[in-house]
């Protein structure tokens, strides 16, 4: 049934004009959590660090991976310091999302389920614009924000600040919003978004000159959501014409918003379905996930990752998405391929969403004969499959060991010039490990045909990536093992040296807190698997810096002893060497920079996002200067 693919191993360093891929290793799914806190509490600050739709992939994942994960199971909270808390008399809750027909078809058919025990025959659904500020309940006396769904923070004097309730007080659920067009001629250049200006507004105690006038012009609002505009269709409608309804509805709103609401409109029915902690059963809101783009496949080649998995990349017919034009978009793995039919000719949806490459959304239409590799587009050597991915077995395949070594160059970050191109010219030359990639001189470089000043650097950098300073959590996970990404490597470290790790036993690593019992085994496994090379890499004397073991960091009774701290952005309660001086005299590790070391990333004002994305990638906390100061006195972070 299968032809065998004309194969080939595209480098992505063809054409650096080209999209590149993701990384194809998942993030651990704790790190993956603690991404998605951090970047909530920034945005319910008003200072979002990425795209929503970047955010909402992130929590698609999640629901894919541990589909009841306690972050999915309740509202994102917020917090609002200095603030009375209210408790709402009926939860404020989530909405549930619907990113496709199928998704939206799925609800659809919950709602006439439970129609059909009560007897009603053709539920309606009712449209409203899902507005995209803060959310708050005015009840006549107290306005409040939404908070955790149960307990919002109060914010009444917000109208006498300026902000106009629509409709009159007192009209229950609602949105604080500006007005979009207001807000996109006269105050896009001071505020990224207008829900950042509103979060501003709602939580401080003076108001910056935008801030005035626009409260002045009467263009920051508190909209009732039962003062929103919108059709009520039946389900048949309501799904075939999804697109048109919401684009009509969105095209006369002038507020900003993210998406469609749909709700069912009889009260009985309502009650009948009831909710769930996170969201309304008789709720959901329709949404897009990134922008998309319908194209054709006109090639699939094969790339060979460090792991040995043969993954498909799909050449496409040039389509313009998100200002870039896209010609390659990844597959994940070949069993897309295989269980949806996709030959030359498919015409297929691709999506992007945030900085992420172009990836398959959906299979529109199967066209041509399914290929797949039969052999190793490296190696030539047999190819088998695990799950979904087609893996070539080969230890000494070629495209293998490149990616191993560019993976060890990438991952220890401290020695430039080795791209793939570079080590592809090494490897061909019979430098085939990285034992013998360090045995090169500036003269084998020569004989390789590498111009004289590129020999020499290439030579110089093999020297400066072992004497330069480097976290010893690098230098293991440059290593590659599966589920032993840095974070992991981190967490290892704190309870073995280096040197220890090299023999432990799989019940050693399930001891440590986030080792799962099928993780810790073949992490032990590999573990023995690279020891001779691992062993030979340390008497080359890299310069490691040493996690700090757990055991060593309790000298000094308080709650940040022996933890590494970092202080960045503009400090309000005191001068930042004020407070570093005082977290030393407290036993903490003060320290300049984020690295694997570090537990907490304390930020002051105006702190940039990559910074802050650095920290959540390295399992850092990220704390507030009052959540700091709550840590120090006892509480909790
Ligand atoms: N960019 C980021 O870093 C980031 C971080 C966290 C959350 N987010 C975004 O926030 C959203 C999830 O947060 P959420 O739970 O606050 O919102 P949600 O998307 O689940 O929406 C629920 C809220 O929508 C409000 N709403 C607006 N219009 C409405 C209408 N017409 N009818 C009824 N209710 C209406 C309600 O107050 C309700 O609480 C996601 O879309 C996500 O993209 C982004
Ligand atoms: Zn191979």
């Amino acid at each position: 049934m299968y032809r065998k693919a004309l194969i080939k191993n595209p480098s992505w360093d063809d054409d650096p004009t080209q999209n590149t891929p993701i990384a194809m290793n998942p993030t651990p799914v704790e790190e993956l959590v603690d991404l998605l806190k951090a970047y909530n509490r920034a945005y319910r600050q008003g200072a979002p660090i990425v795209e929503d739709a970047e955010y909402d992939n992130l929590v698609e994942q999640l629901r894919q991976r541990v589909p009841d994960h306690p972050f999915l199971q309740a509202v994102e909270p917020e917090q609002f310091s200095g603030r009375q808390q209210v408790r709402h008399p009926a939860p404020m809750l989530s909405i549930e999302k619907a990113y496709d027909r199928d998704q939206l078809e799925r609800f659809v058919a919950r709602v006439q389920k439970e129609a059909d025990a009560l007897g009603i025959d053709t539920p309606t659904f009712r449209l409203t614009p899902k507005l995209d500020g803060l959310a708050g309940r005015d009840d006549g006396e107290v306005f409040a924000t939404r908070g955790n769904g149960e307990m919002g923070y109060e914010i009444s004097n917000a109208f006498a600040k300026g902000v106009v309730p629509i409709g009159g007080r007192g009209q229950g659920v609602g949105e604080i919003v500006v007005v979009k067009s207001y807000f996109e001629e006269h105050m896009a250049e001071f505020f990224e978004h207008p829900r950042n200006m509103v979060v501003g507004i709602v939580s401080s105690d003076t108001l910056n000159e935008n801030a005035k006038t626009a409260l002045d012009a009467g263009m920051v609002r508190f909209v009732p959501y039962n003062q929103l505009q919108g059709p009520t269709v039946e389900a048949k409608q309501l799904v075939a014409e999804r697109r048109g309804l919401v684009e009509t509805l969105l095209a006369e709103v002038d507020y900003p918003t993210d998406g469609v609401v749909v709700a069912v409109t009889d009260e009985v029915l309502k009650t009948r379905m009831g909710a769930t902690a996170h969201h309304y059963r008789w709720q959901i809101a329709i949404k897009s996930k990134g922008d998309t783009a319908e194209t054709t496949v006109e090639d699939i080649q094969w790339q060979v990752g460090r792991t040995g998995n043969v993954t498909p990349v799909m050449m496409v017919a040039p389509v313009s998405l998100s200002g870039a034009t896209i010609r390659r978009v990844t597959a994940h793995h070949a069993g897309n391929i295989r269980n949806q039919g996709i030959g030359i000719g498919t015409r297929i949806e691709i999506i992007r969403s945030g900085e992420v490459i172009p990836k398959l959304e959906k299979v529109l239409e199967a066209h041509g004969e399914v290929c797949l590799p039969e052999a190793c587009p490296s190696c030539s050597g047999p190819l088998t499959w695990q799950n979904d991915f087609l893996k070539c077995t080969n230890p000494a395949c070629r495209a293998q060991i490149e990616q191993r070594i560019s993976h060890w160059f990438r991952i220890l970050g401290n020695a430039d010039w080795f791209g793939i191109k570079t080590i592809g010219r090494i490897v061909e030359s019979g430098h085939r490990s990285l034992e013998a990639v360090y045995r090169l001189t500036e003269a084998d470089f020569l004989e390789m045909a590498f111009g004289p000043v590129q020999s020499k650097n290439l030579a110089e950098a093999i020297t400066l990536s072992r004497t330069r300073l480097v976290e010893d959590w690098r230098f293991l996970a440059a290593f590659g093992i599966s589920d032993l990404g840095t974070g992991d490597s981190r967490k290892l470290l704190a309870h073995f040296s280096i040197e220890e790790v090299l023999s432990l036993e799989e019940e050693q690593i399930e001891q440590i807190k986030g080792f799962g019992k099928i993780t810790s085994k073949s992490i032990a496994a590999d573990l023995k698997r690279i020891g001779p090379l691992m062993a030979h890499m340390l008497d080359l004397g890299f310069n490691l810096q040493r996690t700090p073991l757990a055991a060593e960091q309790t000298a000094v009774e308080s709650p940040i002893a022996g933890k590494g701290i970092v202080f960045t952005g503009k400090m309000v309660q005191g001068s930042r060497e004020a407070m570093q001086a005082a977290a030393r005299a407290m036993g903490a590790r003060v320290q300049t920079a984020v690295s694997g070391t570090t537990d907490y990333l304390v930020c002051g004002e105006k702190v940039g996002a990559a910074k802050m994305a650095k920290a959540t990638r390295l399992g850092v906390s990220v704390l507030t200067e009052a959540e700091y100061q709550a840590l120090v006195n006892g509480g909790l972070p």
